[in-house]
């Protein structure tokens, strides 16, 4: 007799009695399988399968890829069962590695590529995707910063794909509602353009005049053909990424919404809520009083100390009084309003209070802010040094350093290191995962700030609420709703983020939230969910959340 390997209430422990939706694939025909297989066996195959690999990740990422194709159920189920094993896996710090290899390993379509060539008749390639009119959610990418990789071009093809899986595992998007998209619009990384095998165009990319008159018909041409689409913009060059989040935010006729600033923003502004707390339970320190630090000023970076803003605001501070909390470092030292051609976005940020020598050297730095938070988006691997970090632990009881730069190869800093730097104290988040670690005796935990905590749940509460536009209040209560649902347990081991393993059940509660919101705000067109309290919306949108179909025992 199969055992039961996968059911919901094994996956989150809650959600007795729901209907499970899938729509069953045809099995094949008896005599196609050998007699004595079945969903059981098949699953424990490829669990033993994939651990057989070892320590090749880039290998496991191909047999997932593989399996995905093959029997997506049975991907969803081990995914889900698995999160912390796999999740590294197909998503950071893997697909970065996938990324980097895309065009030697590609096997199959899995999505859209729509390519600067397309130009004047976008509209006949988007209309080739087969499931149409079930497209709910897409990643779009131009693929010109991947992670902290750079511009891959359309080798940045896995990130939409990665980001995707995480939607369904997440937050129980269907499958066949999710549409990975990779924009072509030349790559100026010499490396591919010389790679034989580069499956891209072979140009230099295209200018801003182009590629917003690209951008314009691509974005009609996404109502037109997806009228129910909601659009998460990923890994676009910062400037890039700022201009088309304001040019399409409010205007697009789809709703739309940039990952990497806003659901970083969200993500990092809910890990700040927690850790904050924790820092002046240490200090002392009123939480109006904190200061941060960031060192890295790009798309990221600037979304992230905006969202962070509101953690002051929400305290009562004025915005002018919110952003002199806040410290910028880039590439050329600490950013001043004195500073000759500062680029457009840096300079809301830039600091009119410092009339000193340029300060460049990040200790020299740490020692004029005096930071509370040290908060990494630079893609500078080890750029928190050990004299940063012991700096960090010398001003503070409990210092607050996040390295959130990805993939793990670039993270300013290791979860072991600052451990052992600030002799445990350290308040702990990092972009990419580390495992946890035991120093004289007592195991440490890191946190994992990545906005893989809230956009699944941005976009489920935006699908389910058919939402003309996302709002930032939308997704600040998404931040909100991430940093309220630790449960004692997780605050008890010190952690600032929920567990990966309850990433379902999370996205649940910041989809509810971001309906509720949605409604406030008058930007939802599902106007029967407006009747429902925010008990009912937790439990609508766990009842419309997907999961891969149960081997029956
Ligand atoms: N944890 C998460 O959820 C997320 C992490 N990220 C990561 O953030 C990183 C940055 O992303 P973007 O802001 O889009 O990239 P970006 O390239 O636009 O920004 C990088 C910034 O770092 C600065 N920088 C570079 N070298 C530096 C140095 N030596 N010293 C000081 N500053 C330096 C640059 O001047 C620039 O301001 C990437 O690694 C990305 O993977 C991005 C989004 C989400
Ligand atoms: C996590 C993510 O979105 C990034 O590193 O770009
Ligand atoms: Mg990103």
């Amino acid at each position: 007799m199969p055992t039961r390997i996968l059911t919901p209430e094994y996956v989150n422990g809650i959600f007795k009695g729901l209907k499970i939706s899938p729509e069953p694939k045809a099995e094949p025909a008896h005599g196609l399988t050998p007699p004595a297989l079945n969903k059981s066996i098949q699953y424990k195959r490829c669990m033993l399968q994939l651990r057989s690999k070892g320590d090749r990740p880039l290998e496991k990422y191909i047999f997932l890829s593989s399996l995905k194709q093959y029997d997506e159920e049975m991907f969803y189920a081990i995914l889900m069962a698995n999160m912390p094993e796999i999740c590294p896996l197909i998503y950071t710090p893997t697909v970065g590695d996938a990324c980097l290899n895309f065009s030697h390993i590609y096997r199959k379509p899995e999505g859209l590529y729509v390519s600067i060539e397309d130009k004047g008749s976008i509209k006949n390639v988007l209309r080739v995707w087969p499931h149409k009119d079930k497209a709910r959610i897409t990643v779009v990418t131009d693929g010109s910063r991947i992670l902290g990789l750079g511009d891959l071009g359309v080798n940045g093809m896995p990130i939409s794909i990665g980001k995707l899986s995480l939607y369904i595992a997440g937050a129980g998007f269907k499958p066949e509602s999710t549409l990975p998209i990779c924009l072509d619009l030349g790559t100026n990384n010499a490396k591919n353009l010389d790679d034989p095998l580069y499956l891209g165009l072979r140009r230099k990319r295209v200018d801003d005049k182009e590629m917003d008159e690209f951008m314009d018909e691509f974005m009609h041409a996404m109502a037109e053909v997806f009228p129910n689409i909601l659009v998460q913009f990923e890994d676009f060059s910062t400037d890039h990424a700022f201009h088309y989040l304001e040019r399409y935010q409010n205007t697009a006729k789809v709703p739309v919404f940039n990952d990497d600033i806003q659901g970083t923003g969200a993500v990092v502004l809910s890990g700040f809520v927690n850790a904050a707390k924790l820092s002046s339970e240490a200090s002392g320190r009123d939480l109006t009083d904190h200061r941060v630090l960031f060192l890295g000023a790009g798309s990221a970076g600037v979304g992230v100390a905006k969202q962070v803003m509101s953690f002051f605001t929400l305290q009562g501070l004025s915005e002018e009084e919110a952003k002199s909390r806040i410290w910028f470092i880039d590439s050329q030292g600490m950013i001043t309003a004195d500073r000759p051609k500062l680029q457009a976005h840096k300079i809301y940020f830039a600091r009119k209070d410092y009339s000193g020598p340029p300060l460049k050297n990040l200790l020299d730095i740490i020692d004029y802010v005096k930071p509370t938070a040290l908060v990494g988006l630079s893609t500078m691997r080890g750029a928190f040094t050990k004299e940063a970090v012991e700096k960090m632990a010398e001003l503070n009881p409990r210092p607050i350093i996040f390295p959130l730069s990805n993939p793990v190869s670039l993270s300013e800093c290791e979860f072991k290191d600052a451990i052992e730097w600030t002799d445990g104290k350290v308040i702990f988040a990092s972009g990419s995962p580390f495992l946890p670690y035991t120093y004289k005796g007592k195991e440490y935990y890191p946190g994992q700030g990545n906005n893989m905590y809230v956009f699944p749940g941005i976009g489920f509460g935006g699908v389910l609420s058919k939402c003309k536009h996302v709002t930032p209040s939308m997704v600040e209560n998404a931040s909100l709703a991430l940093a309220e649902s630790l449960t004692q347990e997780e605050r008890d081991m010190g952690l600032i983020y929920p567990k990966l393993t309850r990433v379902r059940e999370v996205s649940m509660q910041i989809a509810a939230r971001v309906i509720h919101v949605a409604q406030e705000e008058h930007v939802d067109r599902n106007a029967p969910l407006r009747h429902m309290d925010d008990e009912h919306l937790l439990e609508f949108a766990r009842k419309r959340s997907w999961y891969p179909r149960v081997p029956s025992s």
